[in-house]
């Protein structure tokens, strides 16, 4: 279980990134982060692992206070915390293996670690992994040769192999096409479930958080502003999130798409052309307003 309790944070630019933020996340729940640009996503996933230092509140983890560690304790206590971060964060150098192993770092000592030695036991839970995730014909692939999809793969096999108690997963689908998107997310929910593993995932694309997550919290100038199941996610809670748009007719699937259409390669005549998509639509209010 993790629980936020009034958690602030202000930057030392005088940004009010988070607002008295309460939140718990049960074992096995898997929750979508939503917001405007700026809306202080970003901000609370650091604040969890204290990537960024909270300016007060409580983070507790199970029985501990994040919030208070320090050196190898705040390193022991990151360990139990995967992250799966949009930019990926690979070893461009090191094999599809070699980047899952080092998912173990922070549990071997110094030397195997500066040597890089992994004990079968990790070697052997690598493999499983990245057949898990559908890599197993890619394990000596150097990182920078992977395409995006392949890379979050090997992002989240490295997050899994650290047996995390919670993930924190930051834009995971921001560089991905929608259709590799949407693998990706299946792929984040399906492992949840199968390992009972909660989830924080901060993400854009509304109909993804929609269609992968137990729950969905909106975050608006730093503040929650919703909290509630995908169904709850209507119009009007949209509107309070982003603020005013015609989000009726994007829930019901409807969109008028305007078509420049060439005739004799010259002249231009626009037409509106009524489209009929099947829900969810893949909508994304960051970058439509
Ligand atoms: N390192 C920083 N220093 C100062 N201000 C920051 C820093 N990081 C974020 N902020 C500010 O904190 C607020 C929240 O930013 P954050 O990146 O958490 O939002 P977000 O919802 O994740 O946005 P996006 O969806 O664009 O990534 C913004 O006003 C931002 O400008």
């Amino acid at each position: 279980m993790l629980t936020l309790s009034q958690v602030n944070k202000r930057y030392p630019t005088g940004d009010h990134a988070l607002v008295g933020i309460d939140l718990t996340l049960p074992p096995g729940q898997v929750m979508a982060l939503i917001g405007p640009s700026g809306a202080g996503k970003s901000t609370l996933i650091r604040c969890v692992n204290r990537l960024v230092e909270p300016t007060s509140g409580s983070i507790r983890l199970e029985d501990t206070e994040l919030t208070r560690l320090s050196g190898g304790n705040l390193r022991r206590a990151r360990r139990s915390m995967g992250m799966i971060f949009q930019e990926y964060a690979l070893v461009e150098r090191l094999t599809v293996m070699e980047n899952v192993l080092s998912g173990r770092l922070g549990y071997v000592g110094f030397w195997r670690s500066f040597l890089r030695r992994y004990a079968q036991a990790d070697i052997t839970e690598a493999f499983r992994l990245l057949e898990r995730v559908g890599l197993s014909h890619a394990i000596d692939k150097r990182a920078d040769a992977l395409s995006g999809g392949q890379r979050q793969r090997v992002g989240i096999a490295r997050a899994l192999i650290q047996q995390p108690n919670v993930l924190l997963v930051d834009e995971p689908t921001a560089s991905l096409d929608p259709k590799t998107s949407r693998l990706i997310m299946r792929l984040i929910r399906e492992l949840c479930n199968e390992r009972k593993l909660a989830a924080i995932i901060n993400i854009h694309d509304v109909a993804l958080a929609q269609q992968f997550a137990d729950r969905i919290v909106g975050l608006r100038a730093g503040k929650i502003v919703f909290d509630g199941t995908p169904q709850e996610l209507d119009a009007q809670a949209l509107t309070t999130i982003y603020g005013e748009e015609e989000w009726d007719s994007q829930l019901n699937g409807e969109v008028d798409v305007e078509l420049d259409v060439e005739v004799n390669g010259e002249a231009k005549e626009r037409q509106t052309a009524g489209q009929q998509v099947s829900r969810p639509l893949s909508f994304t209010p960051g970058e439509a307003i």
